[in-house]
């Protein structure tokens, strides 16, 4: 699908930090604790308790000054360069970009709106994106949400792709005044998308005030009568679906809101149990080789996020098989997180250092070949399955073992595990008779 010529220019590229100096300060630290417990050692009385406790409290944190002083040996960090990527790859492949929220008065719905419109306009083709939000709390009131916000969505999206918005959360980018001194056009688009918003961010709180609207005849809600967060079955709700042509800037990517069947006595592994049901009803959706999960207190801050994470995946100079998942690094604007910052900036680049990044959640993009179980030693230099792998994950115990009995679900499987590229199924077809219950998963 996505090919990439022998370009002179790479897509992106590992910068190192190493620093003798640096290593020199780890270093001495470490003799120095070393030192410290040789002193200990040497002056060892077994009846002293409190020389003992001091002895072992050293020894653990020398342990853990090796590991850092390890880890920090070489640090480097992954740069891409997204604007090379139209010019040396010929098709961006398709990702699927997963939502998840549990609790409406947790997780207000307005968040988990901001966090959606946020994907739905990032720089990328918007036919190739499919945004899909679990709720775990089948709550109707997030569903009307996420409705409303569909349809602000067709002023949003075009708005941030004609200004190059940097920031595309609406309540985070309107928290800065207009400046006043900026062109007239772009000031009267911005008062009516800011207009926009708040009408919104209104009818959003006058819906969590009062549940009347629910009285509404509206067939999609209906779904939501007699149901309990714990209780219910799978709701499936194509909330809107991009038909438009290729490269359309205008256009808003597909927006799926989906509530997975929950019953009592029944485990549902919170996040990781949604993740699971997105990755199969994406599966038979759009089926996109590559899928991001964000939590719904997220948005994304870097408009190019999916450009750049393609850079790294799509980067041919590295095995094509190279590259499992690339995790963002997360930020925090509402809390004291400078540990985060010191965690990211040197430990972070530290592992990056050794062999890449750790998965830390939220704001990670997987290629779906590796969750559906694949390691680089099942795949041959051009990608495809090897002799064993092929006996191993292609016959058919294996597959319902691993995939349950849907015959769809496990069709698209073996698409996947042959990177085979499926017809383009209409979003409305693969949902039918969805409406409680009845897909097949
Ligand atoms: O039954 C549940 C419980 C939680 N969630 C969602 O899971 C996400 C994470 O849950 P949360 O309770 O917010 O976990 P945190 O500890 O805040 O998040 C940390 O742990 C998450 C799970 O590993 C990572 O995704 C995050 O990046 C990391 O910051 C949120 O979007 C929730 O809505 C569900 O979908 N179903
Ligand atoms: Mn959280």
């Amino acid at each position: 699908m996505a090919d990439s010529s022998s370009s002179l220019h790479p897509l992106c590229g590992k910068i190192a930090y190493k620093s003798y100096f640096l290593r020199a300060v780890d270093l001495t630290i470490l003799g120095l604790l070393y030192s410290l417990l040789l002193y200990r050692i040497l002056h060892l009385n077994q009846n002293d308790t409190v020389w003992v406790v001091a002895f072992l409290c050293e020894s653990f944190f020398s342990f853990v000054w090796f590991l850092v002083t390890c880890i920090k040996w070489s640090p480097a960090e992954y740069k891409s360069y997204p604007e090379r990527l139209d010019e040396s790859v010929h098709e961006l492949p398709s990702v699927d970009m997963f939502v998840t929220t549990a609790d409406p008065v947790r997780e207000p719905p307005i968040l988990v709106v901001n966090t959606m419109l946020s994907l739905l306009a990032v720089n990328y083709p918007a036919n190739k994106l499919a945004c899909y939000v679990s709720d775990d709390g089948c709550s109707a009131l997030t569903c009307f949400s996420l409705k409303e916000a569909s349809k602000f969505a067709n002023i949003w999206v075009p708005f941030c792709k004609k200004y190059n918005v940097r920031v595309r959360a609406p309540f985070r980018y309107f928290l800065n005044p207009l400046d006043v001194t900026e062109d007239s056009e772009f000031s009267k688009d911005w008062e009516i998308t800011k207009r926009e918003y708040e009408k919104l961010s209104q009818k959003v709180e006058d819906a969590t005030g009062d549940s009347h609207w629910l009285d509404v005849d509206d067939d999609d809600f209906e779904a939501f009568s007699n149901t309990k967060p714990t209780n219910h079955s799978t709701i499936v709700k194509v909330i809107w679906e991009n038909k438009g042509g290729v490269g359309d800037k205008e256009e808003v990517p597909h927006f799926v809101y989906l509530s997975r069947e929950k019953r009592p006595n029944y485990l549902h592994h919170y996040k990781a149990g949604a993740m699971n049901f997105l990755v199969r009803v994406s599966g038979l959706m759009t089926n996109a080789p590559y899928m991001l999960n964000v939590d719904c207190d997220m948005y994304v801050n870097e408009a190019d996020v999916v450009r750049q994470a393609m850079c790294i995946f799509l980067q041919k100079s590295m095995n094509s098989n190279h590259c499992a998942f690339v995790q963002f690094p997360q930020d925090f604007y509402d809390s004291n997180a400078d540990e985060l910052t010191v965690l990211q900036s040197y430990l972070g680049r530290g592992t990056a250092g050794i062999q890449g990044p750790m998965y830390a959640g939220s704001g990670c993009f997987h290629t779906r070949r590796v969750m559906y179980g694949l390691s680089v030693d099942d795949l041959k230099e051009d990608g495809s399955l090897s002799s064993a792998a092929t006996s191993k994950f292609l016959a058919e115990e294996s597959l319902a073992r691993d995939f349950g009995n849907s015959k769809e679900v496990v069709k698209s499987v073996v698409e996947t595990l042959q990177i085979k590229s499926n017809p383009q199924n209409t979003l409305a077809n693969s949902q039918s008779g969805s409406r409680s219950g009845e897909v097949s998963l």
